[in-house]
């Protein structure tokens, strides 16, 4: 099976390269261009634009960072929609809000070209380990056809429904995880100010009710103030943000995500959005240093 693949960042380099392994041809395209070389040394083969990639395969996936990049990709010069048309599938697995993915699934409808959103649970690891959670919403065969990938993507593809639902699954997954984090990032503060050892809790954590693979994974290094990037944490803000306005449009008052939000927004201006999603961490240790 033959796919085309735009956006080579932390997932989409993975993704990409898993498929690679996997017996697929695949076509990259990256708005760097310079990061196709490593999948090109896998036997990847190169587009030069979007465009061009979709005029050769016909299901073109795309994981790109946020609504923005991902109507670009589809919308500009050279991008998706100039090679969309009949017998061609489009799969964008970007985390983006629900009304982006029905403008491109009806700017795709109407070239004669199938859509589906597919935004994945899962980070850097399971994307590299094939163990994403698949949250695919739209065209229904185009999901049938794409099976075959997801298989090699992630341990379970869901298909949701219509066009949108992915991505409210998506943020509603994210806006909870965003939260979590806050909350533990508060636990560990408190632990180590009334002179507990944070390592003990970390280890009772894990033997408890609220045990998970997050707060296994990532504690040990944000004790550390290890935060090297697997999930950045400029995407988990985009993702708090557009899922607060899903509460807004559907009248859900959302206080714990507002305040996490706004952690996020302060380690942004604190010049960590690059850094882990885990960075956040260390606006919880600023505010509890000057209280
Ligand atoms: N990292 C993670 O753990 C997870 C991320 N996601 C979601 O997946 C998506 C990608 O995440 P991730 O790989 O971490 O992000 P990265 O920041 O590592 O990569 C972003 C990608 O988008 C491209 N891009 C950004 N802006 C544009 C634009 N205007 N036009 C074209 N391409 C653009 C970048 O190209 P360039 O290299 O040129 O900058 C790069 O390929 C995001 O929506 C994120 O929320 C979902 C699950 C887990
Ligand atoms: O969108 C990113 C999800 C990251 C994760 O599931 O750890």
């Amino acid at each position: 099976m033959e796919v085309g693949f735009l956006g080579l960042g932390i997932m989409g380099k993975a993704m990409s390269m898993n498929l690679l392994k996997n017996g697929f041809k695949v076509t990259v395209w990256n708005r760097t261009l310079s990061k196709c070389d490593e999948l090109v040394a896998h036997g990847a083969s190169v587009g030069e634009t979007p465009a061009e990639v979709v005029k050769k395969c016909n299901i073109t996936i795309a994981i790109l960072s946020d609504p923005a990049a991902a109507l670009s990709v589809v919308f500009d010069k050279d991008g998706v929609l100039d090679q969309i048309g009949s017998g061609k599938g489009y799969i964008d697995m970007s985390t983006v809000d629900p009304e982006t993915s029905c403008k491109i699934s009806e700017a795709i409808a109407l070239k004669g070209g199938h859509f589906l959103e597919a935004p994945v649970s899962g980070s850097k690891q399971p994307a590299e380990t094939g163990q994403l959670v698949i949250l695919a919403a739209g065209d229904k065969a185009l999901y049938e056809e794409a099976v075959p990938a997801f298989d090699v993507l992630g341990k379970k593809p869901f298909f949701l429904g219509p066009v949108g639902n992915g991505a409210k699954m998506k943020l509603v997954i994210n806006m909870i995880m965003g939260s979590v984090m806050n909350a533990f990032s508060e636990g560990l503060i408190l632990a180590e100010r009334s002179r507990l050892n944070p390592h003990s809790l970390l280890e009772v954590l894990d033997l408890g009710g609220i045990a998970n693979p997050m707060f296994r994974g990532k504690g040990p290094e944000m004790l550390k103030d290890n935060y090297s990037p697997a999930f950045p944490l400029k995407h988990q803000q985009k993702d708090m943000r557009l899922a607060l306005a899903l509460g807004d449009q559907n009248a859900v008052s959302m206080p714990v995500a507002a305040a996490a939000n706004e952690a996020f927004k302060k380690a942004r201006s604190m010049g960590l959005g690059d850094l882990d999603f885990s960075a956040v961490f260390e606006t919880v240790k600023l505010l509890k240093h000057s209280s």
